[in-house]
């Protein structure tokens, strides 16, 4: 199998048979489409100068064929992979399951075109033309393009995603993400705050009542995992749920099934989990407080959700989204940020993370005077001389911790074991400290 001399330079192996639409969308956006067989003769065919990718298409795939795939993937280790498979497909089967891992991403049918582009022009080496805003998550950085492909990603696939990440980073906007994405964006998403329910009512609102199941209990009750059938249920603080929600929890992962307070008739149900945790859901495992094997089934996928501070570049875009949201709906002068405001915007620390950004730009929006917001009016005036003090107390500790070094040594007369026992530390630290702050002992004596 030899690529002709009308080749372009991009350059599809695709194994298997790609849909017509497929074909059509990755044709316009100038890749050529080689179909081969995994257990054809003749290696991939490539030139020199070509980029070449592979794709794994696995969605008509027998045993034989996978098992084929498999082999053809481990003679080209060198080679980029992509893989694609059905929605049914058992991915844990251990053949799939390997073809998934030596992949550089993997789609499942029907494919997301855009993020197959996406990825395709990022394995050619070329800046992918990702749109973050796509799928509602506003921002442009580093870390928010990874968090979009993740959500591409894992939306189609049917298990469940653990999100995590501190309070206000967008962890329910990126569930809703997950859920817009996927084949049950038609069907109802609930968000439940597993933290704000009253404990001895958290069963019946998740799984709902009948009608004398407790006192008070006068009707029959639907729970939120019926209420959103066919749809997604996300829930948020999953860490707070009592023992016996757990347990509930467990089995629906497990059999697809709950029971409502007061009955014991199993029903059946087809609803996606996602969950949501700002704790550290492995130490409430250790503690006792958090079944292990709960935990196992909900954090198949994860999604981390970044502070905001580790997302500068998305913040003066974040405070102008929220500026134009405001304005639609809102009469305000304020049109834009003045410098000072941006760059107090870019060095604040966010301990309330997007959510706090989007008070306060609301805030600012209100009392502003004039079109530019500024950082007095968004609370962050002080900004500058906090950065200050932290820069010149971080730069005293290290002074003091190098003066303290030198005095000790001297006293000791160089004797490190002498001065490690007088600053309570172990030799070792004595000798990286001398490293840390560059002391050769030989120019100090
Ligand atoms: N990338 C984003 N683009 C636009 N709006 C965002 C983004 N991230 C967060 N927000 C907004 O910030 C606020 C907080 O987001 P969200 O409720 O999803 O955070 P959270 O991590 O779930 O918070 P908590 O841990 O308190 O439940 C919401 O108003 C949300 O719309």
């Amino acid at each position: 199998m030899a690529v002709t001399k009308g080749d372009t330079r991009r350059c599809i192996v695709w194994f298997g048979q790609p849909a017509g639409n497929e074909r059509a969308r990755l044709t316009k956006a100038g890749w050529f489409i080689r179909v081969a067989e995994a257990g054809g003769h003749g290696g991939v065919g490539m030139r020199n100068g070509n980029t070449v990718v592979a794709l794994a298409d696995l969605r008509q795939g027998d045993a034989a064929s996978i098992a084929a795939m498999e082999r053809m993937m481990a003679d080209h280790p060198g080679l980029p992979w992509l893989s694609l498979i059905a929605p049914d497909m058992p991915a844990q089967e251990p053949s799939v399951n390997r073809i998934l891992q030596a992949s550089a991403d993997f789609f499942t049918a029907p494919v997301d075109l855009q993020r197959l582009l996406d990825s395709l022009a990022q394995l050619g080496g070329e800046v992918p033309a990702l749109e973050p805003g796509d799928v509602g998550i506003t921002g442009h950085s580093q870390a928010t393009r990874a968090v979009t492909a993740s959500v591409r990603k894992y939306a189609p696939v049917e298990l469940p995603v653990l999100i995590t990440g501190e309070t206000g980073t967008g962890k329910e906007v990126a569930a809703r993400a997950l859920h817009g994405l996927s084949m049950r964006s038609e069907r109802p998403f609930a968000a439940i705050n597993c933290g704000a329910l009253p404990p001895n009512l958290v069963q019946s609102e998740l799984f709902g009542h009948e009608r004398g199941a407790f006192t008070g209990a006068n009707a029959r009750r639907i729970g939120h995992f019926e209420t959103a059938a066919g749809g997604t249920v996300f829930l948020d603080e999953v860490g707070d749920l009592p023992m016996d929600a757990q347990t509930s929890l467990l089995r629906f992962l497990q059999e697809g099934t709950l029971e409502r307070v007061g009955s014991s008739q199993s029903i059946k149900l087809d609803v996606r989990v996602l969950a949501a945790t700002h704790v550290d859901l492995e130490k409430a495992v250790e503690q006792g407080r958090f079944r292990e094997d709960l935990y196992y089934r909900l954090n198949v996928l994860r999604l981390h959700m970044p502070a905001l501070r580790e997302r500068e570049d998305d913040v003066v875009l974040l405070a102008q989204h929220f500026l134009d949201a405001f304005r639609e709906q809102h009469s305000t002068h304020a049109r834009a940020f003045s410098s000072a405001a941006r760059q107090a915007m870019r060095h604040f620390a966010w301990p309330g993370n997007v959510r706090e950004l989007l008070n306060r730009v609301q805030r600012a929006a209100v009392v502003a005077e004039d079109a530019l917001i500024t950082a007095d009016d968004l609370d962050l005036a002080d900004v500058p001389h906090m950065l200050e003090a932290r820069t010149s107390l971080g730069s005293a500790r290290v002074a003091a911790e190098r003066d303290a070094v030198i005095n000790c040594l001297r006293e000791c007369r160089f004797n490190i074991s002498e001065c490690a026992r007088r600053l309570k530390v172990s030799r070792v630290t004595i000798y990286r400290l001398c490293k840390k702050h560059r002391l050769a002992l030989d120019d100090l004596r």
